[in-house]
């Protein structure tokens, strides 16, 4: 029998040949795996940075939500301005530590996917219906029982799948007390947001609750990619393994001319004390798939020689492909907690938290809406221009970012969430609330400084510098301030304790001013990266095609948060596993 299921040990697996190779067994890695696994025929090599942590509470107990972040299971990269940037650094990547919120975003920002192809490649269907499919097909939804029915949770079964390995369900501990119900209202009355059963519809601007990646039939359980694509079958199938806590160093290729053809990985061994210093091999016969997350993958193609030769010749990378958008295109979201002190409440139950409100520009600039719509117009160019060295040129980026205007505009896209949570981290602090900007024109980039594969890229998200992005955070904020004075929130909230006195109320809600101030002093990034090598076409600055085949390779595709060309109004993981799911069909039929 060959070496299968999980294993840190490179016995049987050095040197040998599958047919598929993965790099990274995150979310979309093992996704992607357990599909092309389920043909016994095929073969699958999975290798993963990170631990098998499955058995550890930070991971399966998603009610421990936080405790391993900046720990060993997080990859915590650094970015500019002292902030970090989550990523899990375990089997099942950023799903083992995620929050497990599950939402979907608007249909019209899928659709916006198909818009920035080749026309040619409309048929491939990365649109909303394309992607409803196979968001389904990953998920096994229980509708929520009647008591979780009591507590306000709600859902349109038909938009979730019943039969993936994905479980998604309102939680055993979901709140009863009254804190959740009021912020929805105070959330619709204050500003007009609409009440909506399911966030999983394809209209986002709305407030409801959500459920979460868990298994209620198995105590709650985190249902990661690893829970629920690996362990049912890793002791079945013989056709798939997976290396642990060995880093992949670069692919191997055939030639020097193009298109490139990968013959395989290099890795070696990565543990918490151990940067190992054998190179090990492994082969594919067809394909090698980069599935690193959005913060790595570019740095893998990167270190391989696909990328900016202007970047890559002064650290003495050859440019096999001078791919010059690789790691270009970075969307990271910021956020700013705001939170208060309740009136004496029960908050009967423990999470994980599930009422959120998604309000769109119209709701969040009231009056100032028309002169808000008419700066996006006028400064697109401008924009563009600025941000120019985070793309493939300002005149790609124009198009791009009239596509997000678009939505934003004419679809009344979200563009904030807020995402209400029962206890905050001040003393006292019984609701909080993250304010979060979904939608920056800012980009950044992601490049390598080194040849050195265990040294971390360098991560430049650009935060806050189309000042249209900054706007959004403080509209969010001082639209949330008036929710917490609305009824019925206002009831149970006796002081506002963040920001409080360091954003003075002068009547109005506090002067932009000091909202700007107060902002950019506390911000944090959301950890929802993605963009780096980007689905588009080429004249836009695409790393791949809608085949997720990076352009140029013969048999390279990436299949991870790093292809979705601009960011949505949702949280990612049920969209990643769609494209994930939707690219394992995209290569089953390609052989
Ligand atoms: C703290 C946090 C909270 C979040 N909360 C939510 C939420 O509530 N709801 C939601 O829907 N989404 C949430 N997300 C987002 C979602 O989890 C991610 O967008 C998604 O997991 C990204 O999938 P991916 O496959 O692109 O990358 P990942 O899932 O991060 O997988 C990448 C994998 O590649 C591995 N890897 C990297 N480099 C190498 C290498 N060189 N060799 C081998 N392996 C490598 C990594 O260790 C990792 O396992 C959250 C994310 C974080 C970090």
């Amino acid at each position: 029998t060959p070496v299968h299921g999980v294993t840190t040990s490179t016995d049987g697996i050095d040197g040998k040949t599958y047919d598929y190779v993965v790099i990274g067994g995150g979310l979309a890695g093992l996704t992607v795996a357990g599909r092309l696994t389920e043909d016994p025929s095929v073969t699958v090599l999975v290798v993963e940075a990170g631990a098998d942590d499955r058995n550890n509470p930070e991971v399966y107990d998603i009610y421990e939500f936080t405790v391993a972040l900046g720990g060993p299971l997080d990859w915590n990269f650094p970015a500019e301005d002292g902030r970090t940037i989550a990523g899990g650094r375990t089997l099942g990547g950023s799903s083992s530590i995620n929050g497990g919120s599950w939402t979907r975003g608007s249909v019209a920002q899928y659709d916006t996917w198909t818009t920035l192809l080749e026309p040619s490649e409309a048929e491939v269907g990365w649109n909303w219906e394309g992607m409803l499919h196979y968001m389904k097909k990953s998920e096994n939804f229980m509708p929520p029982t009647p008591d979780q029915v009591v507590k306000g949770a709600e859902s349109i079964p038909a938009v979730h799948g019943a039969s993936g390995p994905v479980h998604s369900a309102f939680s055993h501990g979901m709140y009863k007390g009254p804190q959740q119900p009021a912020f929805l209202a105070a959330a619709t009355n204050a500003s007009g947001i609409v009440h909506c059963k399911d966030l999983s519809a394809g209209q986002a601007n709305c407030v409801t609750m959500t459920p979460c990646s868990l298994n209620y039939n198995d105590n709650d359980r985190r249902s990661s990619s690893a829970q629920s694509y690996l362990t049912p079958v890793e002791n079945i199938r013989t056709n798939w393994v997976t290396l642990t806590q060995h880093l992949v160093t670069r692919i191997i290729w055939a030639n020097s001319t193009l298109p490139l053809v990968a013959t395989g990985i290099e890795f070696a061994e990565y543990t918490n004390t151990t940067n190992g210093t054998t190179r090990y091999t492994a082969y594919a016969r067809k394909e090698v798939i980069v599935a690193a997350g959005a913060l790595r993958t570019p740095a893998i193609l990167q270190l391989s020689g696909v990328g900016d030769a202007d970047v890559l010749g002064p650290l003495n990378i050859t440019a096999l492909l001078d791919l010059k958008t690789v790691g270009k295109n970075l969307q990271e979201q910021t956020n700013n907690v705001m939170e208060a002190s309740g009136t004496g409440w029960a908050y009967n139950g423990t999470g994980p938290n599930n009422a959120i409100a998604f309000p769109n520009l119209f709701q969040l600039f009231g009056n100032a809406s028309d002169s808000k719509v008419a700066e996006i117009n006028a400064s697109i160019e401008t924009w563009a221009a600025s941000q120019a060295s985070h793309a493939y040129s300002a005149a790609a980026l124009e198009t791009i970012f009239r596509a997000q205007a678009n939505v934003i505009i004419k679809d009344k896209v979200p563009l904030i969430e807020y995402f209400f949570v029962t206890v905050g981290a001040a003393p006292g602090a019984d609701v909080a609330t993250v304010n979060w900007q979904l939608l920056p024109f800012s980009r950044g980039s992601v490049q390598i400084v080194s040849a050195d594969p265990f040294v971390y890229p360098n991560v430049h998200v650009n935060y806050f510098n189309v000042s249209f992005d900054l706007d959004v955070q403080v509209a969010g904020l001082k639209l949330l301030r008036e929710i917490y004075k609305t009824q019925p929130l206002s009831d149970l909230i006796s002081s506002e304790l963040l920001p409080g006195s360091a954003v003075p109320d002068d009547g109005e809600g506090g002067s932009d001013a000091d909202w700007r101030v107060w902002a950019l002093q506390n911000y944090g990034s959301v950890a929802h990266p993605l963009g780096t090598a980007s689905m588009m076409r080429r004249e836009l600055g695409g790393v791949v095609d809608a085949y997720l085949k990076v352009y140029d390779t013969q048999n390279v595709r990436v299949v991870d948060a790093s292809i979705l060309p601009t960011q949505l109004s949702a949280h990612l993981s049920s969209s990643i596993y769609g494209v994930a799911e939707k690219a394992a069909d995209l290569i089953k039929a390609a052989w």
